[in-house]
């Protein structure tokens, strides 16, 4: 049976804890999802017949496309060869995203368009709005890219009626959508956005879940320094392909901290584990992608002694972690917060890592008061986080009927 419009997915972001960039080449990494910074997606009837818009207020972008000329284009992604996107496709796709010409907004709106041709070929519904919100920081390594596609694909392939819900088949289709995004992700990022939890993956195999002994104190802090993982991920690659015996060694040293990270956390071994993200974060600073803003983080948290930095998710401005050390001093991690906000006008969060992954809300389910409460939550563009966390996070007072 059809899913009845209004509905909404959700999908989370995540950190990387250890092994972003070896990922890429095959090494073990470990993320964690942040349940609590997430994508919500609302896909609603359109009064506009045989058009299909997406409103993304958070990158302030909305387009309109006719329905029948999506439509019309031949899916021609194959998923025996889903090393590559299709050539074919991206040039019958060329002519839709011509007049995009900011790249935020174009990658977004490529990610959009190859799912939709390639999923949804049987719509029962031809007059479609997806108006998109997250509360995830943008570009800022905490896996909004993969958090959007996550959702994307969620939502197409409830629109297309494939039962039963496959979560398997949404982290596939989300994967597509990172490469569109991304150029060429590991899929690290979409698998923990899609099956929540904290996992063990490695590129072209099943990813473990993973279970941490204890839990982990950490303070995720923002820089607000823009950057882009496709750009971050490609000089890597230049880097690899100039030097190749010498980052293949630090690839692989990258690769026993993911295999020693993983064995501290189940082991709950503490001491390891700060030793570990210390050396990682250096592996990482020496593949280039680090940034003197990044760096002050770390020598904040190692001036005022309170634990160990690492850069999380490409790196290159973005956010990074510190691990807070036993029996930490909180008048000394106030001061960490405090400088970092008022001194530097970064942003610091406090999370939980770990919890569920992408979730959908069905309209049915909603009493009609609560149902207006979440689409004027997407409806006015100035919602802050805090107002759609307080309505829509999963857990929330609201306590909504979110199917995971
Ligand atoms: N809320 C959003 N609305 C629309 N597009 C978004 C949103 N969040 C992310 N995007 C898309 O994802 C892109 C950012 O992805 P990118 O991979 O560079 O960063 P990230 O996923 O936040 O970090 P990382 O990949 O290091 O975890 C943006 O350029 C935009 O196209
Ligand atoms: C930099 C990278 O390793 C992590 C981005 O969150 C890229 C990827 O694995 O897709
Ligand atoms: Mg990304």
């Amino acid at each position: 049976m059809t899913i009845s419009l209004p509905f909404i997915t959700s999908a989370p972001g995540k950190v990387i804890l250890f092994g972003e960039h070896s990922a890429v080449y095959n090494k073990p990494a470990i993320a964690a999802s942040v349940s609590s910074l997430r994508t919500y997606l609302l896909i609603s009837e359109l009064n506009e017949p045989n058009t299909i818009e997406l409103d993304f207020p958070d990158i302030e972008f909305s387009h309109k496309w006719n329905t029948n000329e999506l439509l019309n284009l031949k899916p021609l992604h194959s998923h025996s060869n889903d090393e590559q996107l299709s050539e074919l496709q991206k040039d019958q796709l060329e002519p839709f995203l011509s007049e995009i010409s900011n790249k935020l907004h174009g990658h977004a709106a490529f990610c959009f368009l190859y799912l939709f041709v390639n999923i949804c070929q049987d719509l029962h519904h031809t007059a479609l709005k997806f108006t998109l919100r997250s509360t995830l920081p943008i570009g800022a390594g905490l896996g909004s890219s993969a958090s959007i596609s996550v959702a994307l694909a969620m939502a197409m392939l409830e629109l297309q009626d494939v039962i039963p819900r496959d979560k398997d088949q949404i982290n596939k289709w989300s994967y597509i959508g990172e490469k569109c995004i991304h150029g060429n992700p590991s899929g690290i990022d979409n698998s923990v956005a899609t099956h929540g939890g904290a996992i063990f993956f490695k590129k072209g195999e099943e990813f473990k879940q993973l279970r941490s002994k204890n839990k982990i104190d950490l303070i995720l802090t923002d820089t607000r320094i823009p950057r882009s993982t496709k750009a971050l991920v490609a000089n890597v690659k230049a880097l690899y392909d100039k030097e190749p015996k010498l980052i293949e060694s630090i690839l692989e040293s990258m690769e026993t901290v993911s295999l020693r990270g993983a064995d501290a956390l189940i082991n709950g071994d503490n001491e390891t584990l700060h030793t570990l993200v210390r050396i990682n974060h250096g592996l990482l600073t020496s593949l280039g992608v680090s940034h003197p803003g990044l760096e002050k983080i770390k020598i904040l948290s190692d001036e005022l002694g309170i634990g160990e930095t690492k850069l999380t998710g490409a790196g290159g401005g973005g956010c990074a972690f510190t691990i807070l050390k036993a029996g930490y001093n909180t008048e000394q991690v106030r001061l960490f917060k405090q400088t970092l906000e008022k001194e530097l006008n970064y942003k610091t969060f406090e999370t939980d890592l770990g919890g569920i992954g992408c979730s959908l809300l069905k309209s049915n389910s909603l009493d009609k008061g609560m149902l207006e409460k979440i689409l004027s939550v997407f409806q006015n563009k100035k919602t802050t986080s805090q107002e759609i966390d307080e309505i829509l996070l999963p857990n929330s007072e609201t306590k909504l009927p979110w199917i995971c």
